[in-house]
């Protein structure tokens, strides 16, 4: 029996919603084999993050040529990257291995406010990683960071954000628009058209994990073969169930429910 593989290279979340831990059990929702590279461990829970501890780029690498080297990878997928070290190994990976699909979420801040990447890492993601990204999954932050701007407020303002994106190398983005008001509206485009994917903005407070989690469920439907907007398409859905039956775990922003659309919770 075979199976569609996704190398995930990120960070340990302790708390268990996001990071590495969401990623693995949403390849296992999807039906994907999940292998991963941790690149950092977080002490962290709902509330906050209490302590990183940054894996060597070494030994990032060395994971990742692993499991690559013997397992093979449909797709890379990358989510906290610690340091320009880290992002060249990534990037190096990514020549040697040369996998269909290079799924790279920027984490440079967690939902509760901590930055996760250095200024300097920053420059490095620009100039050696997007050039080799076929699929950017950043939110609106993050978006602004990458470019120096100021965050969009309209979806108008998005578009301009999304082209503006493209030209630093990425064949395709996917502008996560979770934190503006209104309906949750992420704007896919690659060069060439610009796609919404909208869902009616659940009220939730257990979101931590949302970024990881619509990341990695592209990049598991595009080890299944998935063109990229399909794959964006079903992530949405999986997203949109997984927060609306988020759990209430903890103090802060609870995980979201990766469990919930395999299980069709709305059926019942
Ligand atoms: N309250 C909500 N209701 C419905 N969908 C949401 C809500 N919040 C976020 N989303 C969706 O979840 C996905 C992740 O988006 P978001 O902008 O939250 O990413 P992120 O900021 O990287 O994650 P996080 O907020 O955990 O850091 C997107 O598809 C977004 O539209
Ligand atoms: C290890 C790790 N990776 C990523 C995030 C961002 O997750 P989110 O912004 O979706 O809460 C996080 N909090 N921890």
């Amino acid at each position: 029996m075979t199976i569609p593989v996704v190398l995930s290279i990120a960070g340990s979340d302790s708390g268990g919603g996001a990071g590495i831990q969401a990623d693995l059990k949403t390849c296992q929702e999807l039906g994907v084999f999940a292998t991963s590279a941790i690149t950092a461990i977080t002490a962290q829970n709902t509330v906050g993050v209490h302590q990183v501890k940054a894996i060597e780029p070494e030994m990032v690498y060395a994971q990742a040529d692993a499991v690559l080297a013997d397992i093979g990878a449909n797709v890379i997928k990358t989510g906290m990257l610690v340091g320009e070290g880290q992002i060249k190994v990534v990037s190096q990976l990514i020549d040697k291995y040369t996998p269909a699909e290079v799924v790279v979420d920027p984490v440079i801040s967690s939902t509760s406010g901590t930055q996760l990447l250095t200024n300097e890492g920053l420059a490095v993601l620009r100039k050696q990683l997007l050039p080799k990204t076929t699929l950017l999954t950043p939110n609106l932050p993050e978006a602004a960071l990458l470019l120096n701007q100021k965050e969009p407020k309209t979806i108008a303002e998005m578009k301009e954000f999304a082209i503006q994106l493209h030209q630093l190398g990425p064949r395709a983005i996917v502008l996560k628009g979770g934190h503006l008001e209104g309906d949750a509206v992420d704007l896919f485009y690659d060069g060439r058209e610009f796609i919404p994917f909208s869902a009616a903005r659940i009220k939730a407070t257990h979101t931590h994990g949302t970024g990881c989690t619509f990341a990695a469920a592209i990049a598991a439907e595009l080890a299944k073969g998935s063109n990229r907007v399909n794959a964006v398409r079903v992530a949405k859905a999986f997203i949109t169930k997984a927060i609306k039956y988020g759990f209430e775990l903890g103090e802060g922003k609870g995980p979201t429910n990766h469990a919930a659309y395999r299980q069709q919770l709305d059926k019942e």
